[in-house]
């Protein structure tokens, strides 16, 4: 399969001469096998199997590639995926790049704007304005947090609802709220929870499920699409008086409160399947960088409980930039699909 690239100038990988040699997602014959291996950082006995979401983002980012390149031969047109930054944040210049090089390696069209961190909130509208107007670019991503004088929910809503890839706009959450409703776009995190779920054959109807957290962008939705699979879903929050006793009854437990390793081992309910959503950096002089990354569960006591549980990092991660990839391609799809007019 020839996957040519269609990014304007060479990948981050490419700039930085790393994998030359091998294209980027090559298949690997032992990817479904190595999904699931045993937990490495508890060697006891009952310890958790590791959801390995690096590989299973890898696997969905390998079918994506093969999908683009069916669609390019059929229409000669490669899905186009905008990304908009608003100053010069570490984290969100991290992030962007490697949504950037994720587009580039599945043979999306990638485009961006930096805009300085005292932009105005209507250069940002002009911006968002530009591309839900350009036939090019099928899915639209304004990188979160927006600075304090921009009204983030304005930016939000302005994107048009069918680029909305990262399924924030009110009428996409609302419609994934409803019974008999389906949105356009389901938000990336909490559909790369559901996908991990799915791809590690956990069963949901009937279970129990609790999730920690309840912000628009992952508690919510999380709940609600956990619900959608006959899951009996109960969400704490940091007002919750009896969070851990919740949390203990859970088949499934989702932690996506952004508070480093607030979800305790002894919270587990023995044999639970645990998604920990977090990512916190805590100081650690022993660690390369001066410090290392957390998740929002207490790892090692949750592995000798649970049966199954992701990682931090290389769990839910690099599952919410495969779900925009997917998301970019679905939307492309729709739209290079409609009619010319
Ligand atoms: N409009 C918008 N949409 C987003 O989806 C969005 C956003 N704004 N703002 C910031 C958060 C955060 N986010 C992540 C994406 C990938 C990893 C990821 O790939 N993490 C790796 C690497 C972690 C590392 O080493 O830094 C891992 O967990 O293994 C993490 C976090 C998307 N977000």
């Amino acid at each position: 399969m020839s996957m040519a690239m269609q990014t304007r100038g060479p990948s981050v990988a490419q700039r930085r001469g790393a994998a030359a040699a091998r294209p980027p997602l090559a298949p690997a014959p032992l990817a479904r096998s190595r999904a699931l291996r045993v937990c490495a950082a508890a060697p006891v006995a009952g310890a958790a199997k590791i959801i390995d979401g690096k590989q299973i983002a890898e696997d969905i980012r390998r079918e994506i590639a093969a999908e683009v390149a069916a669609l390019k031969a059929a229409t000669g047109k490669a899905p186009g995926l905008a990304v908009v930054l608003v100053g010069a944040r570490k984290d969100s210049e991290t992030y962007v790049r490697s949504k950037k090089k994720a587009c580039a390696e599945v043979g999306f069209e990638s485009f961006g704007t930096d805009l300085p961190e005292d932009a105005s909130e209507q250069e940002v509208l002009d911006v968002v304005a530009r591309y839900n107007a350009d036939p090019n670019v099928h899915g639209i991503l304004v990188q979160l947090p927006l600075p304090k004088h921009i009204d983030e929910q304005r930016v939000l809503d302005a994107i048009s609802i069918t680029k909305d890839v990262d399924g924030f706009h009110p009428q996409n959450i609302g419609s994934l709220a409803m019974r008999g409703r389906s949105p356009l776009y389901v938000s990336c995190t909490p559909k790369g929870c559901l996908e991990l779920l799915k791809r590690s054959g956990v069963e949901l109807k009937g279970k129990t499920a609790a999730v920690v957290g309840r912000s628009n962008i992952v508690g919510l939705p999380v709940a609600l699409l956990l619900q959608n699979e006959d899951a009996t879903v109960t969400m704490v929050h940091s007002r919750t008086p009896d969070a851990a006793e919740v949390v203990r009854r859970a088949d499934v437990v989702v932690a996506a409160c952004g508070r480093a390793e607030m979800v305790r081992g002894d919270w587990i309910k023995p044999g639970a399947v645990v998604i920990d959503v977090g990512i916190n950096a805590v100081d650690d002089a022993a660690a390369k960088r001066g410090y290392r990354l957390v998740g929002d569960v207490d790892f090692k006591g949750a592995c000798e409980r649970a049966s199954a549980i992701t990682p931090v990092p290389g769990g839910v991660g690099p599952m919410t930039i495969a779900m925009l990839l997917q998301n970019t391609l679905e939307g492309a799809k729709r739209q290079i699909g409609a009619p010319a007019n």
